[in-house]
């Protein structure tokens, strides 16, 4: 990994090219426009590499990959097939330190995991869809850019507070983007999203600027570890950055459900007042729950971003921190988190390398 690290976009070119020339008919499994694809592909494999001496996690990694690829009709024959042209791709790049020793690792490496994600789809079909169907109920244009969007599975749609979703939109097939649900689990079943339009985000700009109720869209299953352990009345120290907002949003609607007394701190960041776009939500909810605190953090006005303003108060040692919002946010959050001695296991938030396509 470390001799292909510097060539990496190279690899997965050569690799989707091998892919597609030798097995043409796997090409209508992928997206029209492939780059996003190139770099998830490498992601996975360094994610994979970094958590190699770590099974639990990269089991657990492996099993959630699987699981995930039912929804592009990934079907076990053609997990052989994508090894043979990665080990290809490999041999052709890592020329170095590329020998029948590394080869060998690579092919006992790719097969281990490849039977991982198998078995994890195979338990994952008895009992869920590898997609579900949600046509768009509601759509409410906040600002000209973002868009709180409503939608009901066709089919009952579990998940938890604080967890997020794949999503593809009928006007760029195959291509799939993760947005957190904005609400807890609701009696209705219906699920909503806070989108925004990005620059060169197909997928938001279609969510915000096309998409209109009666529109049926596909939903991957949930995942994400950013749920509340209702075992513990620990308090909830939020971050929420921009559209970051939603699933905090979440995560309070759960905390209310539980009937629990923890106290929730929330600061809800955005770089204008315009850009509030859920704070009288926001409010609402703070004017009926006492254990509730929402301290909106305007960049222009408080001449800070929003990691710093949590030093204003505190303590926060007897929290859980929740982040949720830009990858930039996120990581000068954790930093400013573990400066004031909270430890790595009390923070939590999504992976970057997922967010980093979350809401394009
Ligand atoms: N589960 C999650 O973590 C979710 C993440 N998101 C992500 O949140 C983002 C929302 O975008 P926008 O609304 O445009 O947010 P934005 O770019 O307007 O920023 C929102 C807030 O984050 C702060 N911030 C931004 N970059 C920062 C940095 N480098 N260091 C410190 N603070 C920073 C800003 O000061 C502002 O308060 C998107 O990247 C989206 O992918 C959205 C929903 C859920």
């Amino acid at each position: 990994m470390a001799e292909v690290g510097p060539v990496a976009d190279k690899v997965t070119s050569y690799f989707y090219a091998l892919l597609f020339v030798r097995h043409p008919e796997l090409r209508s499994l992928f997206p029209a426009a492939m780059d996003t694809q190139r770099d998830r592909l490498l992601k996975a494999l360094l994610t994979a590499a970094e958590h190699i001496d770590n099974t639990d996690v990269l089991v657990a990694y492996l099993q959630n990959l699987g699981r995930g690829h039912r929804k592009y009709g990934t079907r076990p024959e053609h997990y052989p097939a994508v090894g043979e042209c990665l080990i290809a791709a490999l041999t052709r790049y890592a020329t170095n330190t590329w020998d029948d020793e590394t080869e060998a690792a690579w092919v006992r490496t790719y097969t281990t995991i490849s039977q991982v994600m198998i078995d994890a789809a195979a338990e994952d079909e008895l009992r869920a869809p590898a997609w579900w169907y949600a046509e768009v109920v509601s759509h409410d244009l906040r600002t000209p850019d973002i868009a709180v969007i409503t939608v009901r599975p066709d089919q009952p749609y579990p998940f938890l507070a604080g967890q997020y979703t794949s999503l593809e939109t009928p006007w760029w097939p195959r291509v799939w983007r993760h947005y957190s649900f904005a609400s807890a689990p609701r009696s209705d079943g219906l699920l909503s999203f806070h989108v925004k339009a990005v620059p060169a985000g197909w997928v938001s700009n279609a969510l915000v600027h096309r998409a209109r109720p009666g529109d049926v869209i596909r939903l991957g299953p949930p995942a994400g570890s950013m749920t509340v352990d209702h075992g513990t009345d620990t308090g909830l120290l939020c971050l929420g950055g921009g559209t970051g907002i939603a699933p905090i949003k979440a995560l309070i609607e759960d905390v209310a459900e539980h009937g629990e007394r923890r106290p929730v701190e929330v600061f809800y960041g955005a770089r204008t007042d315009h850009d509030l776009y859920d704070i009288d939500t926001m409010l609402r909810l703070q004017q009926s729950h006492p254990w509730l605190e929402v301290r909106p953090v305007v960049d222009q006005q408080a001449h800070l971003q929003l990691p710093d303003a949590i030093r204003a108060y505190g303590p926060w040692d007897e929290y859980d921190a929740y982040l949720s919002g830009p990858p930039g946010m996120i990581r000068r959050g954790v930093d400013a988190l573990r400066d004031i001695g909270l430890p790595s296991d009390r923070i939590r938030h999504d992976a970057i390398e997922e967010l980093v396509t979350i809401g394009d």
